[in-house]
C-alpha cells in the first residue's frame, strides 16, 4: 500500500461514515497504470484523493534486457483497483453518482499488438525500459536521413514504441500473421486501456491519446496527425499504412475516450487521457512557460514547459507534447532517465539488500558520504542526455572501505546526476535556469535523494505534500473536459499547501568535484555490447522468439 493509501486508511480509521447527498459532492476518478503498479484514485474537486485502490503487477524478464508486461493482466489490474477504490469510497459514505467523469493516465511508450477482430493481444507488452532493440535501433540509425528528431521529436533509441511493433514484426510469428491478414493493431498502453475498457471489438474504440502518440515516432508534433515521413521511413521492411495505427485525439475531450463498459461503474465516461508524464506536469499545475517538474518512479522525468512552440533540443533532450486541452498543443522539452526507482527495486529484489524501498533510503543513511564510489545504474543503456544505449551498469571506485551503505548511497545518487546533466542541457537549450525544481513520484519520499538532489543541482528542490500528482494531471485533464473545473484559475489552491522546500547546503566546489567523478564513471560505462554481440543478440531474439512460441502451442495443446 503506498503512502497515501496509508494515509487515506488512517483518516478513515475503518469506521462507517455517514452517507453524503450525492448531489452536494462532485469527484472525479483516476487511473493511473504505471510501470510496476496500477492505482485507481478519486479526487475532490480540490485534488485532494479520498480514496485509492493500487496494485502491483507481475514485472517479466524473460532475457537479458527483456521487460515485458502481460497486458491482459494490466486491464484486469485496472478493474481490481477501480472496484477497490470504490468500495473504500461508498464505505465512506459517498456515492458513485458523485463520481463526474474518469481520467487515464499511464506509462508511456510500451507497445503492445493485438488483433482488431479478436480483440486478444498477440503477444506481453514490451515495455519502454526492454533493450531488445538495440541492433535494430542501430540499423536505423545507418539509413540514410534518419535523424527525424525535427519532425517527431524524438531520436532513434530503443525507446519509443516505434523499434519494439519492428521486433515485434520481425519475430513474432502471431504479430507477422495479423499483419498478413491486415487484423494487426498497434497501441501504446492509452489506446490498449481505452480499446479494452469499452469492451474490445464490439465497440471498437480505437483511439491515443496525443502526449502518448508524440511517443512512439509516427506523430508529427506539429499538426499531431500522424507523419507520411514517419511513416515512409519505418517501412523499409513492413508497411506500416498496413497496421491498424489509432486515431491521435486531445488530452481532454468528451467525445472519443467512450465509457467504462464493464464493472461498478459501467457506464461512466472517459474523457481525459495524458501520458503520466505529462500527467504529472499538469498535476503540478505546470501551465506556464518555464515551469517544470521531475517525477521520480521507475524511470525519471524532467518536463519542462516550452510554450505553444516545440523546441528541438541540441543537448540529448526529446522535444514532447505536454499536453493539449483545447486543440492548441502546449510543448516540453523532457529529460528521461531509464532507471530511478528500478535501481532501489534491483538492490532489493536482486541483491537482497532490505525488502522496503524506504529502507535502502535508511541504508545509504548509515554513510555519511558514497565513500568515493560511483554506480552508474545503466540497466537499459543509458537515456537522455547521453543516448549510449551499449552503456551498461557499472560500479566504480570500489575498495575494501566499500559497504552495503555506500552501493545504496550510490544508487540514490545515480538519478541525481543524470537530473543535474539534464538540467545543464535544458539550460543550453532554453537560455534559462530554473529558479526551483517541483518534484513528485516514490523516490521523492526520500529526503536523502531529494537533498543530494537539491546539492547537485544547486537550487532548491520544491516536493508537495501529496505526491500522486500523476493521477492528479489525469484527474484535471478528465475535469476540465467536462465541466467540473472550467479554467486554471479554479486550481489555484489546488496541491498547494504543506510543501516541503529542500534548499542546497553543499559547497560547490564539493558538489563539482562528485559530478566530475560522474562524468568520468558515465564515460567508462560505455561500450558494454560490442558489435558481433548486438549480432548474436538478433539471433537470439529470433531463437527466444521461437521457444517462446513453441511453450505456447504446447500450452495450447494440452488445453
Ligand atoms: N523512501 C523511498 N526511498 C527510495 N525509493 C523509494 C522510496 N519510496 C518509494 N520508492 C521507489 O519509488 C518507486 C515507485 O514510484 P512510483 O511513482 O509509484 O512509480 P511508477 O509510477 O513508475 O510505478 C519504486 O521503484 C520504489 O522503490
Ligand atoms: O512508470 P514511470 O512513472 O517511471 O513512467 C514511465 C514513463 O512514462 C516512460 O516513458
Amino acid at each position: 500500500m503506498s503512502g497515501i493509501a496509508d494515509k487515506i486508511s488512517n483518516l478513515v480509521g475503518g469506521q462507517q461514515k455517514p452517507t453524503v447527498d450525492p448531489s452536494t459532492e462532485t469527484f472525479v476518478g483516476s487511473i493511473d497504470q504505471g510501470t510496476t503498479s496500477t492505482r485507481f484514485l478519486i479526487f475532490d474537486t480540490k485534488g485532494e484523493p479520498v480514496a485509492i485502490h493500487q496494485e502491483e503487477f507481475k514485472q517479466i524478464y524473460p532475457n537479458p534486457g527483456w521487460h515485458e508486461h502481460d497486458p491482459e493482466e494490466i486491464v484486469q489490474s485496472v478493474e481490481n483497483c477501480i472496484e477497490g477504490a470504490l468500495k473504500q469510497f461508498e464505505k465512506d459514505g459517498h456515492s458513485r453518482e458523485s463520481i463526474k467523469t474518469i481520467g487515464i493516465t499511464n506509462q508511456r511508450e510500451t507497445t503492445v499488438c493485438w488483433d482488431n477482430k479478436t480483440g486478444e493481444s498477440l503477444y506481453n507488452g514490451i515495455v519502454w525500459t526492454d533493450t531488445r532493440t538495440a541492433a535494430l535501433a542501430r540499423e536505423l540509425k545507418a539509413r540514410p536521413n534518419s535523424d527525424k528528431t525535427e519532425v517527431c521529436g524524438l531520436p532513434i533509441s530503443t525507446y519509443p514504441s516505434v523499434t519494439k511493433l519492428l521486433w515485434m514484426l520481425r519475430n513474432v510469428e502471431k504479430v507477422k500473421k495479423a499483419y498478413d491478414a491486415g487484423t494487426l493493431a498497434f497501441g501504446t498502453i492509452d489506446a490498449w486501456l481505452i480499446y479494452k475498457l469499452n469492451g474490445g471489438p464490439a465497440k471498437n474504440i480505437f483511439i491515443t491519446e496525443c502526449t502518448n502518440a508524440s511517443r512512439t515516432m509516427f506523430m508529427d508534433i506539429r499538426s499531431m496527425e500522424y507523419s507520411d515521413e514517419m511513416l515512409d521511413f519505418f517501412s523499409y521492411e513492413f508497411d506500416m499504412r498496413k497496421v491498424h495505427l489509432p486515431k491521435i485525439v486531445r488530452s481532454a475531450d468528451t467525445e472519443h475516450f467512450g465509457k467504462l463498459e464493464t464493472g461498478s461503474l459501467k457506464g461512466w465516461p472517459i474523457t481525459g487521457c495524458l501520458g503520466d508524464q505529462s500527467a504529472a506536469l499538469v498535476g503540478q499545475k505546470g501551465f506556464d512557460p518555464g515551469a517544470a517538474k521531475n517525477t521520480y518512479g521507475t524511470g525519471c522525468f524532467l518536463l519542462y514547459n516550452v510554450g505553444d512552440k516545440p523546441v528541438i533540443s541540441k543537448h540529448g533532450l526529446l522535444a514532447t507534447i505536454a499536453y493539449n486541452f483545447d486543440g492548441k498543443p502546449i510543448y516540453a522539452l523532457e529529460g528521461s532517465i531509464a532507471v530511478a526507482g528500478s535501481g532501489v527495486k534491483f538492490l532489493m529484489h536482486n541483491l537482497g539488500f532490505e525488502q522496503q524501498s524506504h529502507k535502502i533510503t535508511e541504508l545509504a543513511e548509515t554513510v555519511k558520504d558514497n565513500g568515493g564510489l560511483v554506480f552508474v545504474t545503466a540497466f537499459s543503456g543509458l537515456f537522455a542526455p547521453y543516448w549510449i544505449d551499449d552503456a551498461h551498469g557499472t560500479m566504480f571506485g570500489i575498495t575494501h572501505h566499500t559497504e552495503r551503505g555506500h552501493i545504496a548511497r550510490a544508487t540514490l545518487e545515480a538519478v541525481c546526476f543524470q537530473t543535474k546533466a539534464i538540467l545543464d542541457a535544458m539550460e543550453k537549450d532554453s537560455g534559462h535556469k530554473l529558479a526551483e525544481l517541483k518534484v513528485d513520484g516514490g523516490m521523492s519520499n526520500s529526503a536523502l535523494c531529494m537533498q543530494t538532489q537539491a546539492d547537485l543541482v544547486g537550487i532548491p528542490i520544491i516536493r508537495p505534500k501529496m505526491r500522486e500528482t500523476t493521477a492528479l494531471g489525469a484527474a484535471i485533464a478528465a475535469g476540465f473536459a467536462s465541466g467540473v473545473w472550467k479554467d486554471f484559475g479554479e486550481l489555484k489552491e489546488v496541491n498547494t499547501a504543506g510543501q516541503t522546500s529542500f534548499e542546497p547546503k553543499m559547497e560547490e566546489k564539493e558538489s563539482k568535484r562528485m559530478f566530475k567523478r560522474w562524468e568520468k564513471a558515465v564515460s567508462m560505462s560505455k561500450g558494454w555490447i560490442a558489435e558481433d554481440q548486438a549480432e548474436q543478440g538478433r539471433e537470439e531474439d529470433s531463437k527466444a522468439t521461437l521457444e517462446s512460441a513453441k511453450k505456447d502451442e504446447e500450452a495450447a495443446a494440452k488445453i
